[in-house]
């Protein structure tokens, strides 16, 4: 690694009387792999989108190998070889891998893009991440972390010295994340500086040379490699007399013994291949699985989001129809998707946000009472940490922000099943002890919990029970108690990856099973 060659100093931001970040101080080295962490609205974003031209500072300055730089634009930023990868996937599905990676930077030959060209732009770049992807494939036909490295690659076709990362393994299992985290060790080591937020602390602690601490919109910290550990960074997002509070145990045995709320039998449909599971009162269980193993989907027909192609999906005995939200609603299935932006209502305030989900509620005879709404949505804000006036609009708030309001939305309604997916997906370390402790509380009550997470620690945290998907087949019921996440890996992928001792599965699904002759499974997965 060599001396600093980009250099912010006192960059300040700030929405109306909203200061997002002040006084932000960044130096980065070729080569570096600089991590950012802080809890959700730190500021962390918005210090990103004005490295990468898509904001403009009030006031501070950039320097470039000395030379004072400004962005007006992205396109500033880019020519100056610093390219923002967002959380989002950004990516145009009707054109192929090839023609996504040089997407706005397409080689000409007298005014003409050339194909030739802009394949062999897309070709290297997608070699330089050792991402072996056909350049002709359909950006759709992808896996997500696939994807993302896509995305990646864009950056790269474009000679950035610079890439920024946003959460780039938000939403990606272990295997997938290690994928990205390879490709970005491999470039720095060319010389290619990044920076990379993330609220994973693995990554972080794997990938990241440096750490840039940010907290209520300061720079708080700047830390060194050999001060990169899991205490170091939870410190920075939750004070240190909450580190207990921001990682709690999960309960010895959660108690368990409620009658079956969610019965699936036999569910087909996309990759699944006759899938059988209950959810009992109080009980939360998870579902894991790689990309393609048909968790999504699960998730999706039983919400009634996506229809199913045959099996039978029923709540508190009652048969959900297929491919129907609204019934599942009314049936009480509460969802809260891994993807945000499905999610919420960009043009409304958070009150109406949270309140939606239970209008009736708050008025009488068709009379609406907006003080029992308020003191209604307050407190759900305040159970998941959410902070600042209701009446923001919902667009203003950080991504994590977002992500609570979503999740505090579900809290308000007296619901039978509450199906989580990717629940605390770019949710800080703090929000998400309190969202857990929440899901818990809910379950208590008598809920059955079904969680879709990426995030193994989280499954090993919140479940009693892991269901593990492989190719659209239950291959795995896993008992929540001594749960490791080598256990799971290893079920994931069909293979111990370790020397751990792997819990017996008490569950082995056939890979498929004739329409409506399937088993029924008991109360805990096991087929009868
Ligand atoms: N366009 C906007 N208008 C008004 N306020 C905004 C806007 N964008 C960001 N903010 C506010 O600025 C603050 C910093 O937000 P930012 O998105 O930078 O946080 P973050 O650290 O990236 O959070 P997260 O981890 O949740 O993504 C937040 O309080 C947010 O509500």
């Amino acid at each position: 690694m060599s001396g600093p060659w980009f250099e912010a100093s006192g960059l300040h931001k700030q929405f109306g009387s909203m200061v997002a970040i002040s006084e932000a101080d960044l130096t980065l080295r070729a080569g570096e792999v600089r991590g950012v962490v802080g809890p959700n609205g730190a500021g962390k974003s918005t210090l990103m989108q004005l490295v990468a031209g898509s904001l403009t500072p009030e006031h501070g300055e950039m320097r470039i190998d000395g030379a004072p730089v400004a962005f007006r634009r992205p396109a500033d930023a880019i020519a100056a070889g610093i390219a923002l990868v967002p959380q989002e996937m950004r990516l145009a599905p009707n054109l192929s891998v090839a023609d996504n990676v040089v997407l706005g930077n397409e080689p000409r030959r007298y005014g003409w893009v050339s194909a030739r060209r802009s394949r062999q732009l897309a070709e290297r770049a997608l070699d330089r991440l050792g991402a072996r992807l056909d350049p002709d494939a359909a950006v759709t036909s992808l896996s997500p972390v696939d994807r993302r490295l896509v995305m990646v690659a864009r950056a790269l076709a474009r000679d950035a010295r610079l890439v920024i990362l946003d959460e780039p393994t938000a939403a990606l299992a272990p295997q997938e994340a290690g994928a990205i985290l390879d490709a970005v060790r491999a470039i720095a080591g060319t010389g290619v500086t990044f920076l990379y937020v993330s609220h994973r602390f693995d990554d972080i602690e794997q990938v990241a040379d440096a750490v840039t601490g940010v907290r209520d919109a300061r720079v708080v910290a700047d830390l060194p490699k050999d001060k990169i550990n899991r205490a170091t960074l939870v410190s920075l997002v939750s004070p240190v007399d909450e580190l207990s509070h921001a990682v709690p145990p999960r309960p010895a045995a959660a108690a368990v013994a409620g009658s079956t709320v969610l019965a699936v039998d036999d569910l087909t449909g996309g990759p699944l291949q006759g899938v059988s599971f209950r959810v009992a009162s109080g009980e939360i269980v998870g579902i894991a699985g790689l990309s393609g193993s048909g968790a999504d989907e699960v998730m999706a027909m039983v919400a009634g989001i996506d229809p199913r192609t045959g099996g039978v999906v029923s709540v508190r005995e009652k048969i959900l129809p297929s491919g129907d939200r609204v019934r599942a609603v009314r049936a009480g299935v509460a969802y809260v998707p891994g993807n945000r932006t499905l999610a919420v209502l960009p043009n409304h305030d958070v009150r109406s946000n949270v309140s939606i989900s239970n209008l009736p509620a708050y008025g009488k005879w068709g009379v609406p009472a907006p003080q029992r709404e308020t003191a209604t949505v307050l407190e759900l804000t305040a159970a998941v940490q959410l902070e600042g006036a209701l009446s923001r609009p919902i667009s203003s708030l950080s991504g994590g922000n977002q992500q609570k309001a979503v999740f505090a939305r579900w809290m308000a309604r007296d619901c039978a099943a509450l199906l989580l997916h990717d629940p605390t997906a770019g949710v800080d370390v703090r929000a998400r002890a309190e969202i857990h402790q929440r899901v818990r509380e809910l379950a208590a009550t008598g809920m059955a919990v079904l969680v879709v997470t990426t995030d193994l620690p989280e499954l090993i945290e919140l479940c009693d029970r892991v269901l593990v998907l492989d190719r659209g087949a239950l291959v795995a019921s896993l008992p929540g108690d001594g749960l490791t996440e080598s256990a799971v890996l290893a079920a994931m992928v069909s293979a111990p990856l370790d020397a751990a001792p792997l819990p017996a599965p008490l569950e082995v699904a056939p890979s498929s099973a004739p329409l409506g002759s399937a088993p029924l499974n008991d109360q805990n997965g096991r087929r009868s």
